[in-house]
C-alpha cells in the first residue's frame, strides 16, 4: 500500500485535480491520499492558506473578513465549476468557512489554526466529491475520526505517540481515502495545525502508521535538485539520497519537503519518493536509509537567509565551567532557539533566526550577556545566510572542506563562519546575504560541474 501526498501546486485548479485523479487511478496501491489546500496557479497567485491567514487576521482585529472569505470561496468555486461538481459542494464549503469565521476569537492563535485548517479540510471534501463523481469508491476521512492526535501548539503542533495506533485502522478501510493534510486534533478536540507546508508531515505520519510500502510526495518538479533551481539554472537531479541528507537539506532551504516530514517515515523504515504531478512518468527522487556513494562527496547544497550571529568573547572562556550553559539559559529565558554554535577557546558564536527577535529584546539580551557573564566583547551580526554542503560521502573523502573554501575564495566570498557537523554529513558556511547566490553557484561549480548524475 502507498500513501500519496499531493501539494498545493498539484491541486491548484480543476485541471490539476484531473491529473491527480489519473495518477491515483493508475496504481491500485495508491490507497491513502493526503491533500493540501489549493496552491498557486502562477507565480503571482495566492495560496488559499495565505488568503485564509489574512482572513483570520482581519477577524482577530475585529474587522469584516467577508471580501477575503469570498476570494477563498471563489478559488473552490472555480475548481468545482471546472470539474462540473455542482452546487452542493460549493454550498457546503461556504457554510463551513462562515461557521468557522463566526466562532469566537478569544484565543487568536486557536482561532487562526481553525481557519487555516479549513483550506485542507474543504479541499479534501472537494477532491473526494470529484473522485466519487468519476465512479471511484473514495471517501473523505476527517483527522478527528481517524485519531490524528497532536499537541496543542498553535501553528507548530507535534504528533502524539498514540496517534499512530489510532491511524493504523485506516489500512482496513475499503476504497480510496482522501485525508486533509496540515492539521490534527488535540486530546480535547481542538484543531491545531503543523508548521507551514505541514501536509508533508501528515503524509509521513500516515505512511508510518499504516506501515505503507512507500510514501509518494507529488509536487511540481521532476526531482529534488542538487541546488535550489531558483539559484542555479538547470541543476543536476538527485536520484537517491538518505533520510539524513534530505533532513539536513530540507532544514537548510530545500523547501520541496518539510524538514520534519522525514522522521515518521524514517522511524518506520518507509522509503519516500518525490514525484512530479505534471510529469508522473519521470522517476523522481528516492529517499532511503542507505545509498551507494558513487559520485563524489557532496549530494546537495542548500542555503537560507535571515540569520544573525551573537559573538561572545572572553579571555579564558575554555576554563570557565558552565559558561555555555549560562549563555544558553539567557536565550532560553527569551524563548529563543539557536541553530549552530561554532566556538574557539576564548569565544563562541550563537547563530539564530533573526525573525525570533521582537522589538527591544536584542539590546536587552546583549547587555545581559555582557553583564551577567562578564564578557570582554559581545556583538551581533545581522543579515547572514547559511549555506549547507551535504553528503554522506564526505566521511570517506579527504579535502572536501579545502575544496569548498578554495571555491569560495576564488569567487571572492568572505566566509563569516564555518561549522562542520559532528555527523560529518554536512558543512555549514555563514556568509553575508548579498554573497549567498554567488557562493552557492561557486560551490555548485566545484562539486557538480564534472559529475554525471547524483
Ligand atoms: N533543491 C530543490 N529541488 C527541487 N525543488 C526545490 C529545491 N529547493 C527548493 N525547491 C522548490 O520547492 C518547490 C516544491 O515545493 P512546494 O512549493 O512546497 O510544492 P507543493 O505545492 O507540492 O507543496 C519547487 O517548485 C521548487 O521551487
Ligand atoms: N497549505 C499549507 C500546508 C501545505 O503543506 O501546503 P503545500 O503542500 O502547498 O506546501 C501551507 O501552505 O502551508
Amino acid at each position: 500500500m502507498k500513501v500519496v501526498k499531493f501539494g498545493g501546486s498539484s491541486l491548484a485548479s480543476g485541471k490539476q485535480i484531473e491529473k491527480v485523479f489519473n495518477i491515483v487511478n493508475a496504481d491500485p496501491e495508491r490507497k491513502i491520499i493526503v491533500v493540501s489546500a489549493p496552491g498557486k496557479r502562477f507565480s503571482a497567485d495566492n495560496k488559499v492558506t495565505d488568503l485564509l491567514i489574512a482572513c483570520a487576521e482581519k477577524r482577530i482585529q475585529g474587522e469584516s473578513a467577508d471580501d477575503l472569505a469570498e476570494a477563498v470561496l471563489d478559488r473552490y468555486g472555480q475548481i468545482a465549476d471546472e470539474l462540473e461538481l455542482g452546487l452542493d459542494i460549493k454550498d457546503m464549503i461556504r457554510e463551513d468557512l462562515f461557521t468557522r469565521l463566526s466562532s469566537d476569537t478569544d484565543d487568536p492563535e486557536v482561532f487562526m489554526d481553525l481557519i487555516k485548517a479549513s483550506g485542507e479540510d474543504n479541499n479534501a471534501k472537494l477532491v473526494a466529491a470529484y473522485f466519487q463523481q468519476q465512479g471511484v469508491e473514495a471517501r473523505y476521512v476527517n483527522p478527528k475520526e481517524a485519531g490524528l492526535l497532536v499537541s496543542p501548539e498553535p501553528g507548530n503542533a507535534q504528533v502524539l505517540p498514540e496517534a499512530y495506533e489510532n491511524l493504523y485502522s485506516l489500512k482496513e478501510k475499503d476504497g480510496i481515502i482522501i485525508f486533509p493534510g496540515f492539521f490534527g486534533y488535540s486530546r480535547d478536540g481542538q484543531v491545531f495545525t503543523f508548521s507551514r507546508s505541514g501536509s508533508d508531515v501528515t503524509g509521513s505520519i500516515l505512511a508510518g502508521a499504516v506501515k505503507a510500502d512507500l510514501y509518494e510526495n507529488f509536487t511540481d518538479v521532476d526531482a529534488v535538485y542538487s541546488v535550489n533551481p531558483f539559484i542555479v539554472e538547470s541543476p543536476k537531479e538527485i536520484k537517491e539520497l538518505t533520510y539524513r541528507e534530505m533532513r539536513e537539506l530540507s532544514y537548510a532551504g530545500f523547501t520541496v519537503l518539510h524538514d520534519e516530514a522525514l522522521v515518521p517515515a524514517f522511524r518506520a523504515g518507509i522509503p519516500v519518493q518525490i514525484k512530479n504531478t505534471n510529469n508522473p512518468s519521470a522517476p523522481g527522487t528516492r529517499i532511503v536509509n542507505e545509498r551507494d556513494n558513487t559520485n563524489g562527496p557532496v549530494i546537495g547544497i542548500a542555503s537560507d537567509q535571515g540569520f544573525c550571529s551573537i559573538y561572545v568573547g572572553k579571555y579564558l572562556m575554555n576554563r570557565e565551567v558552565g559558561f555555555g550553559r549560562k549563555l544558553l539559559t539567557i536565550l532560553e529565558e527569551y524563548g529563543l532557539s539557536y541553530e549552530h554554535t561554532p566556538s574557539g577557546i576564548d569565544d563562541i558564536s550563537i547563530i539564530l533566526r533573526e525573525n525570533q527577535f521582537t522589538d527591544g529584546v536584542e539590546e536587552e539580551i546583549l547587555s545581559r550577556i555582557q553583564y551577567e557573564l562578564h564578557a570582554d566583547e559581545v556583538k551581533i551580526q545581522h543579515s547572514l545566510s547559511l549555506i549547507m554542503v551535504v553528503g554522506e560521502g564526505m566521511r570517506q573523502n579527504i579535502g572536501t572542506m579545502a575544496r569548498a573554501s578554495k571555491a569560495l575564495a576564488k569567487a571572492k566570498v568572505n566566509m563569516e563562519m564555518i561549522n562542520q557537523g559532528s555527523s560529518e554529513v554536512s558543512m555549514m558556511f555563514g556568509v553575508q546575504a548579498v554573497d549567498e547566490k554567488r557562493a552557492v553557484q561557486a560551490l555548485y561549480n566545484e562539486f557538480f560541474a564534472a559529475v554525471a548524475a547524483v
